[in-house]
C-alpha cells in the first residue's frame, strides 16, 4: 500500500520550518499502536506552553493516567496534581503545525481528522482598512492556537487540555474581496469565475465569498475551538456566509498507514502529485517570480473548493465489480484494473480475453489523469462530509472537494471541463457549491496572512 499521498503531521524532537515535504524527508510515526499513521509533514513540532504555564503536552500526559480522576476532581486542580512522569496516551495531541513559513498551513499536511470550512464577507461600510485589521487579529488567533496556546481574549476553553493535534488556520480572497476593498488592480485573473459546467446544482449562498477560511486538526473540539475563535474575530468586520464540516479518517484507525478512503468506499488520493515530484512545487505554488500572478500571491496557491453530494443509494446498488468499473480501479486496495497494487502504473491498453479494455475509457480515474489533461494536475486534500439524512432518508454527505494549484484553469477547470462531458463517476455525484480562493504564501515571523496585497 501506498504512503498517504499527502504527508501527515508527526511530532519532531525539534521544531521545524514549513518547508520539510518539499525536500522529501519522510518520517514513519507509528511510535504507538494509538497513533500508527505515516508521518512526513513540514512545520510540525511538539506543543508549547498553555496560559497556566502549564504545556499542552504535559496535560496530555494526564489523559491516560489521571482521567477518572480529573473527571471527578474536574479541571486545572486536577491537572495541576498530575504526575509528571504520567505516560501520554499518544503524541497525536502534541503534533504542531507552524503557521510562519514560505506557505500558508494546510496545504501540505496530511489529511485531518476534523475540518471546518468557514467563508465571510465583508461587513457593509468595512474595506481595506478593516480588512488588514481583521487578517492581523485572524492571523494571530492562528499563530496562537497552532501553537496550543489560548485565544487572544475571551478563550472558549474548548481546547484546554488537548495539545494543538496538527490544527492548520489557512486564509484565502475571494473575486469579491477585490471590489469591496479598491484592490481591483490586484486581483490576480487566476480568479476569474469558474465557468458554469452544465451538470453544476450549486447553490449560490453556499458558494464563494469575500473571504475563506480553512481549519483542519487531528481533534474535533481542537477544530471547532479554532472555528469560535476565527468566528468571533470577524466582529463587526465581516458576517459568515456558509459554513461547512468535514472529516477524514483519524490517525491510527489503520493498522498501517494507508491511503484515505471516502464515503463511496474507495481509496482516494493514490495519484495527488507527491512533495518529491520535480514538477510538485511549480504545479502547487505560484512561482516567487516570472507568473502572471500579482506579486503578493508569491508562494501562494489556489484553491478550488467543490461541495459534491454523493448520490450514495444509487452508487450502493452497483456490484463491486461496477463500482470499480466506474473508477477503474480496485476497491480493496486501490490497485489499478489492470493490475499490480496501489502504487502500479495503470496500464490503459490492456485488454481482456475479450478485446475489451479493463479500464473503461471513460472510468474516473482513467480520464483524470493529467497525461489525458494536457498534463493539468492539482493536490487534493478533502473532507468528507455527512449533514444529516433529508425528510426522504437519502444522507446528505459526499466530499469537500478541495485541490490546490498554481492555476485553476490549467488544474482543476481543464480536468472538470472534462468530466462535465461524463466521467463514468457523473451519475453518482452532484456539484451542490463552488469556490474560488487566492491563498497568499504564508506569513513570514511579524507579518499577518496577506499582508503584502492589504499594504503594498
Ligand atoms: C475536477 C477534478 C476532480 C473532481 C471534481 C473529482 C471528484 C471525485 N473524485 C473521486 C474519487 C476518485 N478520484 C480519483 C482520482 C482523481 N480524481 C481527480 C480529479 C477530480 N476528482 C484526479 C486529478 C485524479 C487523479 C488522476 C491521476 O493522476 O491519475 C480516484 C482514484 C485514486 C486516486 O488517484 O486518488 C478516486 C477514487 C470522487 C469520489 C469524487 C467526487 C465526489
Ligand atoms: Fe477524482
Amino acid at each position: 500500500m501506498a504512503d498517504q499521498s499527502i504527508p501527515e503531521a508527526r511530532t519532531p524532537a525539534t521544531p521545524r520550518d514549513g518547508e520539510t515535504p518539499l525536500n522529501g524527508e519522510t518520517a514513519p510515526h507509528g511510535e504507538t499502536p494509538l497513533h500508527g499513521e505515516t508521518a512526513l509533514n513540514g512545520g510540525v513540532r511538539e506543543s508549547s506552553s498553555h496560559k497556566e504555564g502549564i504545556s499542552r503536552r504535559r496535560l496530555l500526559g494526564t489523559a491516560g493516567a489521571t482521567g477518572l480522576v480529573l473527571g471527578a476532581a474536574g479541571g486545572a486542580v486536577g491537572y495541576a496534581a498530575r504526575p509528571a512522569e504520567a505516560t501520554p496516551l499518544s503524541s497525536l495531541g502534541a503534533d504542531q503545525v507552524m503557521f510562519h513559513g514560505k506557505h500558508q498551513p494546510g496545504i501540505l499536511q496530511g489529511l485531518q481528522a476534523r475540518g471546518h470550512l468557514i467563508a465571510f464577507d465583508l461587513a457593509a461600510g468595512a474595506g481595506r482598512k478593516e480588512a488588514a485589521a481583521l487578517l492581523r487579529r485572524w492571523s494571530e488567533t492562528a499563530r496562537r492556537l497552532m501553537a496550543g496556546e489560548p485565544a487572544q481574549q475571551d478563550d472558549t476553553d474548548v481546547a484546554r487540555d488537548a495539545g494543538p493535534s496538527s490544527l492548520t488556520i489557512t486564509f484565502g480572497f475571494g473575486h469579491s474581496f477585490f471590489a469591496r476593498t479598491g484592490l481591483e488592480k490586484q486581483r490576480p485573473v487566476a480568479l476569474d469565475p469558474l465557468p458554469d459546467f452544465s451538470s453544476d446544482q450549486l447553490d449560490k449562498a453556499r458558494s464563494n465569498g469575500d473571504l475563506w477560511v480553512q481549519i483542519g486538526a487531528h481533534d474535533a473540539l481542537v477544530a471547532f475551538h479554532a472555528l469560535r475563535a476565527i468566528q468571533k474575530d470577524a466582529g463587526q468586520a465581516a458576517k459568515v456566509r456558509w459554513q461547512m464540516n468535514g472529516f477524514n479518517r483519524s490517525p491510527g484507525a489503520t493498522a498501517h498507514p494507508m491511503t484515505a478512503r471516502n464515503l463511496m468506499g474507495q481509496m482516494d488520493g493514490t495519484r495527488n502529485p507527491k512533495p518529491t515530484d520535480a514538477d510538485f512545487a511549480e504545479r502547487v505554488f505560484v512561482p516567487e517570480s516570472g507568473s502572471k500572478d500579482p506579486a503578493w500571491m508569491a508562494n501562494g496557491s489556489y484553491a478550488v473548493v467543490r461541495r459534491i453530494r454523493m448520490l450514495l443509494d444509487d452508487w450502493e446498488q452497483l456490484s463491486v465489480k461496477e463500482q470499480e468499473d466506474v473508477i477503474g480501479r480496485r476497491k480493496s486496495d486501490g490497485a489499478p484494473l489492470s493490475g499490480g497494487t496501489e502504487t502500479t502504473e495503470m496500464d490503459l491498453e490492456k485488454t481482456d480475453k475479450a478485446g475489451n479494455l479493463v479500464v473503461p475509457l471513460n472510468a474516473h480515474a482513467r480520464i483524470t489523469r493529467p497525461d489525458q489533461n494536457g498534463g493539468a494536475a492539482m493536490l487534493r486534500r478533502p473532507f468528507s462530509y455527512h449533514d444529516g439524512i433529508d425528510a426522504d432518508g437519502v444522507p446528505d454527505a459526499g466530499l469537500l472537494f478541495i485541490c490546490w494549484q498554481a492555476d485553476p484553469l490549467r488544474g482543476f477547470v481543464t480536468v472538470q471541463r472534462k468530466l462535465d462531458r461524463g466521467d463514468a463517476l457523473s451519475k453518482f455525484i452532484r456539484h451542490e457549491a463552488s469556490g474560488l480562493f487566492a491563498v497568499p504564501g504564508g506569513a513570514a515571523e511579524g507579518e499577518y496572512v496577506g499582508q503584502r496585497l492589504l499594504e503594498g
